[in-house]
């Protein structure tokens, strides 16, 4: 069987030392133990490519191509690959449409150009322009959006009810304030001019049917400043601020901190939840930037979610209800979101936007990140009822969180935050460990669903 193993080239700097675990090392040659698949890294530096890694990959992944095909990620600051021949890894070949994959209807435009542009040149061109002109329509929106949902009236208010009184927190779009509305306390979020499209984004997942839910923050309507001079969201103001600053103050006990774990994980599902109804079809939805400082916490200690600005619709046909099985290309980046709470496969830049249930799987590792942060500050859980200070998921790992090193712990060494030893001798320690590693796993296929940790928190009241 050892004839059968791959053996990939091996070089790896002092940082990468991981990777002499991935098989038996021989100079420049490694004969894989659990992988058939070698990778390469490269990190870009001032426009020169660094090798980072040569060797085979930590796990066992699909590696379906021959050659090494370099795919550059982050804004062109990393240069991996991964192949299945041996020693594939030590030649990397650069195919320029990987590192910006274009919508599909593009390509086939070129491929019709490319075709047209062989044989009858003119003619096709002319005749390609009145099939543009006559289906223009049919080009015009890139993304399939949801066939059945019918967003809910739009919820104009008049600017000049709302008395803006104090900051609450600026946004890296926008800056949301406490204010009155009507009589009642709200908080606006007020987008300048220029984030419109911002704006957009998020008020149309506020509008969707069915969006009324105690896990997500209630909204009361949206307005412009005069002159489209800006855009404002208003939404019902949540007391105890973000889960962030709340956790920063709070050291909740078990059924507390349970309280807030179950309202979380119940929000979350019921933003990915499919939902037809006779008032409406709410599809799901993935919010892809889940952090602690877009969970809000009410009075009475239950967490609701906010911040829907980088959020996708998930589009679902009837009769298609299953989501998991749909194949839909996705708008917009792949890489959108929070560092810490970015997965492996966003890091990595090897999601698959082919399906749409891979941000629906991302969500579910930054769900764990944050079950983890409230976790963390349950006094129940720790010796004496004294918790740590809260910190952000791999704080205390990494110090200040880069991409780098994110990659680096993350993906390349397949570490994640640290539970407390001692948690193993705790009735429910087990549980939570489990939990969190089901939900945080480097396979976004082998993680819950966020329907599945609601279950496996309510089994926790019991103890
Ligand atoms: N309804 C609310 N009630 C109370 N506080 C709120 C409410 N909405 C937002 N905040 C506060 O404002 C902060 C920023 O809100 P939000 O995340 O929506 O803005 P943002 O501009 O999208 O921020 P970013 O893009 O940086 O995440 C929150 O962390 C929270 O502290």
């Amino acid at each position: 069987s050892l004839l059968q193993k791959r053996q990939c080239t091996f070089q790896v700097g002092p940082r990468n030392q991981q990777y002499k675990t991935t098989g038996n090392v021989s100079g420049s040659v490694q004969l894989c133990e659990n992988t058939q698949c070698c990778v390469a890294y490269y990190v870009i530096i001032n426009d020169q490519p660094k090798l980072d890694v040569l060797a085979c990959d930590l796990v066992e992944k699909s590696c379906p191509d021959a050659i090494c095909r370099g795919q550059t990620r982050f804004d062109g600051r990393l240069l991996w690959c991964t192949c299945k021949t041996d020693f594939c890894n030590s030649n990397i070949t650069l195919i320029p449409e990987l590192e910006a994959p274009q919508p599909p209807y593009f390509n086939i435009k070129d491929q019709i150009m490319k075709a047209g542009a062989l044989i009858v040149p003119l003619l096709f061109l002319c005749f390609l322009l009145v099939i543009a002109v006559k289906c223009r329509h049919l080009f015009k929106k890139r993304v399939p959006r949801d066939c059945s949902s019918q967003a809910t009236e739009t919820s104009e208010i008049d600017i000049a009810d709302i008395e803006l009184q104090q900051i609450l927190g600026h946004g890296y779009f926008a800056t949301v304030w406490q204010g009155k509305y009507k009589g009642s306390v709200v908080a606006v979020k007020v987008f300048p001019a220029s984030r419109k499209h911002k704006f957009t984004a998020e008020k149309e997942v506020y509008e969707l049917p069915l969006m009324n839910h105690a896990g997500i923050v209630p909204f009361l309507g949206s307005g412009s400043k005069p002159d489209g001079g800006g855009w404002l969201i208003v939404l019902q103001f949540v007391e105890s601020g973000s889960l962030h600053s709340y956790l920063c103050k709070h050291s909740p006990n078990w059924m507390l901190t349970l309280k807030l774990c179950q309202s979380l994980s119940q929000g979350l599902a019921y933003l990915h939840s499919d939902l037809h109804k006779p008032d409406g079809h709410k599809p799901p939805v993935a919010h892809r930037d889940l952090t602690s400082s877009n969970v809000l916490v009410t009075a009475d200690g239950t967490c609701v979610l906010c911040d829907f600005g980088c959020s996708t619709i998930v589009p679902c046909c009837p009769g298609n209800r299953s989501s998991r099985s749909q194949t839909t290309i996705m708008e917009g980046p792949a890489q959108v979101g929070t560092l810490p709470y970015m997965p492996p496969e966003i890091l990595e830049g090897t999601v698959d936007l082919n399906s749409s249930w891979c941000l629906i799987q991302a969500d579910i590792y930054a769900l764990a990140l944050l079950l983890w942060e409230i976790l963390m500050r349950c006094s129940d859980l720790f010796e004496g009822g004294v918790a740590p200070q809260h910190l952000l998921p791999y704080e205390s790992e990494l110090g200040v969180v880069t991409l780098d090193s994110l990659i680096q712990f993350v993906c390349h060494m397949d570490e994640r935050p640290a539970v407390p030893r001692h948690w193993e001798l705790l009735p429910q320690g087990p549980v939570l460990q489990e939990l969190l590693t089901d939900c945080w796993d480097c396979e976004a296929d082998a993680r819950l669903s966020a329907a599945c940790v609601m279950e496996r928190l309510a089994a926790l009241q019991t103890l």
